[in-house]
């Protein structure tokens, strides 16, 4: 007689109903791993009631932990954002979480919001305060898992699936983690793979920004050479292998043992030197002492990787260049889309910088020299919004101006038009707006000859148009025809460039300007509902401040700023005059961080401010007023 397995859920619930009685909890119910990370979270004094998923750390803390790791969050966050868009709409969070099981940015918006706020950067997901959960998980067991509803330890995370795995460096160390989750009860397998993936990908980047004469890579098989699963090495000048990844770990040592410090020719048996001879030749066999033959090609460093120093918001070209690398490669991918009449959509909440985007676009792009023309659909009446975009024939309508006006579209040609708030667009106004991307060709009202017109077309909106489009609010092929390249700007607080915006922000009203630890923390930990623009005024409010008592250039303190964010300090612990001692601390601390580092670098300030993901100016600042930046040195 066959007997039907036990549904997974109680499967589950059996297990936990064991476990929790003090029981054995019979094979095969829940993983070992899971069993494992049960009595772990036991050991640590937590109880299933227990409602602590949701404790943020300090902002400044949240600050240090992400400058740590800058490095990988450089990598990661693109990364994610890729993961992300493969994904159902709104159902998946994606996160990267520090080795501490600090989430330090998560990416997307599921409908329930509790997941949203588990998934808080600041939070800490690491098994003392959160029990089982999967990034917890895996950085506990130092593997990839899946952790399903009641799999979770703490009652109010069984609502929850995650699948999370663990990230390493290129010294095979773990650095953090990263996570999957939606609020329904599954098993992403798939997802998982795909985490996997990511997690290769962003060690092997991790491996290639290392600083190297050149980097091998290789796999046994010449199909697999450029993929995430190919093996990496990092070599050094002298020859001695200065990083890898796990899968050249594994592949050229048993155990994925340490490598760092071999020298090339004793592993591979064939000297750097021999190695470059090779560099942009097709890849070629390397076979190994022990006999494995491996398929190999030689790369060169990049002579300059792309510079993430602070610039200019506001001037066109580069503002978005100098922020986060998924923002970069986004501009350029919209360039060329621009170069072949491709339609661009930017969508952003309002004030991440979308217009900013579509100007440094146009800016870096073949038509630049070309006129920029921006278009508000929703600050134009919709009766004018017609003639405004496609111009008007002399005594078209009542008011029209005598001979007639050029629209929108034809002030843009040779160049590019944003039509922002696109969502805004009046239904009847849309299918002539389709036409005209379809045909490039515009008739102006009151029975003008038609003209062609050579635009590039970048729409912006803060609206969720897919929604607009189910409720038939939004044209479905007017949709399509816009969203040829699409780029979704993060809002503010999801941002790992934080501190690169504030300090554009600062430089571009004068320079000089520096915000003092308290300040930063306060402004840190701020949702900024208005974005940028928000941001923007804040810290102008501040300078101002700043400036009425006297003080060209300074430091802004928490006294500057605007009202609210007074009070918001007021109630925060741990800051100004009873935290003096601590911030003491915590300076002097730095400091010899900071001394270290030189150190290491021989003094030199460049490479020690980028190993520690800092720029030079923050390193002096973190030395001290002592040290004098020297005039020569311009940060
Ligand atoms: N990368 C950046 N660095 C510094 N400031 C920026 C950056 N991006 C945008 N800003 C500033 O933020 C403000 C808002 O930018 P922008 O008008 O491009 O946003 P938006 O998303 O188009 O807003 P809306 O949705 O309201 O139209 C502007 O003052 C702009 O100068």
């Amino acid at each position: 007689m066959r007997t039907d397995p036990m549904p997974r859920d109680q499967r589950r619930s059996l297990a936990r109903r064991c476990f929790l009685e003090g029981e054995p909890v019979p094979e095969g119910l829940v993983s070992a791993s899971v069993l494992r990370s049960w009595e772990r979270s036991r050991h640590y004094g937590l109880s299933v009631g227990d409602k602590v998923l949701h404790g943020p750390i300090r902002a400044p803390d949240l600050r240090d932990a992400r400058a740590g790791l800058q490095a990988l969050l450089n990598i990661a966050v693109p990364e994610l954002g890729r993961l992300h868009e493969a994904l159902p709409h709104g159902q998946w969070m994606l996160a990267c979480i520090s080795d501490a099981g600090v989430v330090l940015t998560s990416i997307g918006r599921v409908k329930a919001g509790e997941l949203s706020s588990g998934l808080r950067a600041g939070n800490r997901l690491h098994e003392p305060a959160a029990g089982t959960t999967g990034p917890g998980c895996a950085l506990a067991e130092r593997r990839p898992v899946i952790i399903s509803a009641g799999e979770h330890y703490l009652d109010e995370a069984s609502r929850f699936s995650c699948a999370a795995v663990p990230l390493f460096d290129h010294l095979g160390r773990m650095v953090g983690v990263l996570n999957a989750s939606s609020s329904s009860d599954c098993r992403p397998i798939q997802l998982l793979d795909a985490l996997v993936l990511s997690s290769k990908a962003i060690q092997r980047e991790l491996v290639r920004h290392q600083t190297a004469a050149a980097y091998l890579h290789f796999h046994a098989r010449a199909d697999m050479l450029g993929t995430p699963l190919e093996g990496v090495l990092a070599i050094g000048p002298d020859g001695e292998i200065v990083g890898a990844n796990d899968d050249a770990r594994g592949a050229l040592r048993e155990g994925a043992a340490d490598l760092e410090g071999l020298a090339v020719e004793a592993l591979l048996g064939c000297s750097l030197a021999r190695l470059l001879d090779g560099v942009g030749d097709a890849p070629r066999r390397l076979v190994l002492g022990n006999g494995l033959c491996l398929h190999a090609r030689v790369e060169r460093p990049r002579k300059a990787r792309l510079a993430l120093a602070a610039g200019r918001p506001g001037a066109d070209r580069g503002a978005a260049e100098e922020t986060e690398p998924a923002i970069s490669r986004a501009l350029r991918h919209v360039t060329h889309a621009m170069q072949r009449q491709l339609p661009v959509l930017i969508q952003g909440e309002t004030g991440t910088g979308k217009e900013v985007f579509a100007r440094a676009s146009h800016a870096a792009s073949a038509r630049a020299q070309g006129p920029f023309v921006a278009v508000n659909c929703s600050a134009i009446p919709a009766d004018l919004i017609e003639a405004e975009l496609f111009g008007y024939e002399d005594g078209a309508f009542t008011g029209a101006r005598r001979g007639g006006a050029s629209g929108r579209f034809e002030q843009a040609h040779g160049g590019t038009v944003l039509l922002d708030e696109i969502g805004d667009m009046p239904l009847a106004l849309q299918p002539k707006l389709l036409r005209v991307l379809q045909e490039r060709r515009i008739a102006r009202l009151g029975g003008g000859a038609e003209r062609p017109i050579d635009v590039a077309v970048v729409c912006a909106t803060h609206l969720d148009l897919e929604a607009l489009v189910a409720q038939k609010r939004f044209r479905e092929d007017l949709y399509y025809r816009i969203n040829g390249v699409r780029v979704s700007l993060p809002p503010l607080r999801e941002r790992a460039d934080f501190p690169q915006i504030v300090a554009h922000i600062l430089q571009r009203e004068g320079g000089g300007f520096q915000l003092s630890d308290d300040a930063f923390a306060i402004i840190a930990a701020f949702s900024w509902p208005g974005n940028i623009r928000q941001l923007d005024t804040v810290l102008r409010f501040a300078i101002t401040a700043l400036e009425c008592e006297g003080e060209r250039g300074g430091i802004i303190e928490i006294d500057h700023l605007p009202d609210d964010f007074r009070a918001a300090a007021r109630r925060a612990p741990g800051l100004s005059a009873p935290g003096a001692r601590l911030t003491q601390e915590v300076s002097s601390l730095e400091r010899g961080i900071v001394r270290e580092a030189l150190a290491a670098r021989d003094g030199n300030r460049t490479h020690a401010a980028r190993d520690l993901g800092i720029s030079r100016a923050t390193l002096y600042r973190k030395l001290g007023p002592a040290v004098r930046r020297p005039p020569d040195d311009p940060v």
